[in-house]
Parts: C-alpha cells; structure tokens; sequence
C-alpha cells in the first residue's frame, strides 16, 4: 500500500486551547479512511488541516508535518489554491453555489483557466457521472442548484469537488444532514470512487464507517486512540477506549 499522505507529530491549538496531540498517521492511496470519535475529539479540526483549511480559522496554529506525495503542504513554498485544488472538500451541509447546476461544477475548472466550451460541457457531464446524479439532472443543468432535493445538492458538491481532479477527497459528515435512501446512494458513490481518489471522512455514524471504510481512525480529547483495519477496530480493537467508543459506552 502507498502512502499518499503522512501525517507526523502533529499538533494543533486554538489560542492556548489545544485541539490535536500528537497526530501520527498514514493515509493510502484509494482506500477510505474513516475519522470516528464522540463530539469534540477533533475529528473536523483533523480532517481541515488536511487541505488546510484551519488556515482560515484566526488563532489557529499548527506544528508537526503533513506530507503529500513526499511534499510537506504547511511548507512555505506551498501553493494553498493548487493544495485544495489537489485536496478537496465536501462539507456537511449541502452547499452549493447560488447558480445553475452547470456553473456549480464548470465553476472550478473555469477558476484555473478553462474557458473552451466544449472542454467545459465534457468536464461537467464526466464530474456529475462520476457522482452518480447525471442521469437525475441532464436535462435541467440551467436550473438552480438549489432547486433540487438535498440529496442531490451533496452530489452536486461531489460533483463539484471532481471537477477539479483532485486527488484526495476529504469528507466532513458528507451524509449527516441526509434522508437514509439520500445516504445509501452517497455511501455506493464514495465506495466507487476509492478506484480513482484517496478518501477521507469524518462520520459519526459507526454502521456507515464500518460499511464503507478500509481503514478507521478513533480520536478521543484531541488524540488519535488507534489507528487500524475497519474490520479489526470494529471486532477486536487494541484499546479499551475504542471498544468502549464502538460499544456505545460512551459518546
Ligand atoms: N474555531 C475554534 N476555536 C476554538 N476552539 C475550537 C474551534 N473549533 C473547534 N474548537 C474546539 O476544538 C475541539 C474539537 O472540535 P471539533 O469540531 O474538531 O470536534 P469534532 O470531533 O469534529 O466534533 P463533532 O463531532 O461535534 O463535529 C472542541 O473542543 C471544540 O470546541
């Protein structure tokens, strides 16, 4: 297995509040990992360091290294837009831009200089097949992104990640704000795309990690517990924190 990210001796803080200790792992390349932990172990802070999207948190500092492909990306030398561009993001909540199904997902590629029309119109109808919704929404690309159910809208903002061609894609509670038919069609594409991207995604939903993931990450306080096969955490982890996690004794 290749590691596509390295994460080493990382620590971050909120003012003198200290969010992540410590934080070693290895993420591989097309494998799902899974980031579960009870509210506020720091899953979500973890996951944005990833692409560095604390960066736009004030008072957010971050120590330690986190290699991609071999290149540490807090390096001064980085390029934050080609770093995000390379690491996407989908959030939570379905968020699409305020426009029509097309320009949501011609957005991106238009922002690095992709102006041909028919480039466009390829990449748009490739990005929404590959997130599964092209057949739901081929006829109405002009309509509003809004317009349609929420569901659709985080396809849409899959879609919209793809279009970029990015490498890793992270994942923040991608099915959280989701009708369960909604989350089962997200689970199948995201089960799909580790043949192309590395993936990462933070769940609060223990069934869903252990349905969709290769890997899982349990964090507690800031700290990564254990790091190992879903399949092994999920029936025999190493710590008696996580067996007390995955058994519903707390959290
Ligand atoms: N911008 C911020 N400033 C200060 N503290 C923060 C900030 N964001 C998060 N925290 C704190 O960091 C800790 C970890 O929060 P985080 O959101 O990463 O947890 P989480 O595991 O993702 O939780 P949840 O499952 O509820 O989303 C919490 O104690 C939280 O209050």
């Amino acid at each position: 297995m290749k590691s596509k990210m390295k994460i080493r001796d990382l620590n971050l803080w909120y003012g003198d509040f200290q969010g992540l200790k410590n934080i070693n792992m290895d993420i591989y390349e097309n494998q799902i990992i899974a980031f579960i932990g009870p509210s506020g172990s720091g899953k979500s802070t973890y996951i944005k360091t990833l692409n560095r999207m604390n960066d736009l948190v004030e008072d957010a500092r971050v120590e330690g290294t986190i290699k991609l492909d071999g290149e540490d990306i807090y390096s001064s030398k980085t390029d934050v837009n080609v770093l995000r561009k390379r690491v996407g993001m989908v959030f939570q909540h379905p968020n699409p831009f305020r426009k029509s199904i097309y320009d949501n997902i011609a957005y991106g590629p238009r922002t690095h200089g992709i102006t041909d029309k028919n480039k466009l119109d390829e990449i748009v109808e490739n990005s929404l097949k590959s997130a599964a919704i092209w057949d739901e929404v081929k006829d109405y690309l002009n309509r509003s992104a809004l317009s349609i159910s929420g569901g659709q809208q985080q396809r849409i903002c899959i879609a919209r990640a793809l279009a970029v061609e990015p490498e890793v894609l992270l994942m923040d509670e991608p099915t959280s704000a989701l009708d369960p038919i909604s989350t089962s069609k997200i689970e199948e594409l995201v089960t799909s795309l580790k043949e192309e991207y590395t993936i990462a995604m933070v769940t609060h939903n223990m069934q869903q990690a252990s349905r969709v993931s290769d890997r899982t990450a349990f964090f507690l306080s800031g700290e990564l517990i254990e790091t190992d096969d879903t399949i092994k955490i999920f029936t025999n982890p190493a710590k008696e924190d996580t067996e007390n996690y995955i058994s519903g004794r707390f959290g």
